[in-house]
């Protein structure tokens, strides 16, 4: 595949041949992959499957060792992310001295495409104080500023590298009917990576399975699942066959 920039590649993100390997050795081998327009992406696989190491080649933040990437066209380059991507990791990088209204502020000054307005009503939305502190909120809160400091930017991707992990699960619920409906409706891409494959059923309607650095399945979940198997059944089935191959 050419990855030299040309109109009809301004899709996510397309991967050729891309690898990442580390002094013990791969974290993501052979991977070639398209990530479509509108599509709320399930990222799943086993602890040390590769995923997180799959959206740092996609930010940029790391380099890879074999292949290539284009996000919306663009090789990213290591220096800041795209324009049309934002990134939320589960340590989410608040400061907690900063007011939410000053953490939106930052959020205006380090982002040419930043939508204040839209940003104050995902606040409004949570019901979170524009006056407290970022350190006093709960861990909810937090995840809601954090939120409308990626959507604030206006992206066309966001990548959320198990943003959730450290909510309760009606929190949980909470965030991601949110996340989601935003998302469906401003079109934009997610790229969720979760455990928790029960909560993605219904939410997300394409699929990328990682195991051991390889990907194991990639599509919309109604062109793999033949016979309508929920997305995380499909996961779970597969990754028991990997399993077995491996042993036989
Ligand atoms: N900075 C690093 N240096 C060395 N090895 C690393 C580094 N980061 C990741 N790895 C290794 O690469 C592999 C993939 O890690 P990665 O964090 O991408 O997996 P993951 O699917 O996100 O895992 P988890 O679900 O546990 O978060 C693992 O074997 C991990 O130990």
């Amino acid at each position: 595949m050419n990855l030299r920039r040309q109109p009809d590649q301004a899709l996510p993100v397309i991967a050729q041949g891309l690898g990442k390997k580390y002094r013990r050795g791969w974290a993501l081998r052979e991977t070639s992959l398209v990530i479509p327009n509108n599509r709320i992406v399930a990222l799943v696989g086993p602890n040390g499957a590769g995923k997180s190491t799959l959206m740092g080649l996609i930010t940029g933040l790391l380099r890879p060792s074999t292949g290539g990437i284009t996000v919306f066209g663009d090789h990213p380059t290591g220096k800041g992310l795209h324009p049309a991507v934002s990134y939320l990791a589960q340590q989410k990088p608040l400061y907690p001295q900063f007011t939410v209204t000053e953490t939106l502020t930052f959020g205006a000054r380090t982002n040419s495409t930043w939508d204040q307005g839209y940003a104050e009503y995902l606040i409004g939305q949570a019901a979170v104080p524009m006056d407290a502190k970022v350190g006093t909120l709960s861990g909810g809160q937090r995840t809601r500023v954090a939120l409308a400091l990626a959507l604030g930017k206006r992206p066309r991707l966001l990548l959320l590298d198990e943003p959730l992990a450290d909510l309760d699960p009606l929190a949980r619920e909470t965030v991601l009917r949110t996340l989601i409906a935003e998302a469906r409706t401003q079109g934009i891409t997610v790229l969720l990576s979760s455990h928790v494959l029960a909560e993605l059923e219904g939410v997300c309607d394409h699929l990328v399975l990682l195991h051991k650095g390889l990907i194991l399945l990639a599509g919309d979940v109604d062109q793999l699942s033949a016979n309508g198997t929920p997305l995380g059944e499909l996961a779970l089935n597969r990754m028991r066959q990997a399993v077995q191959e491996e042993a036989a």
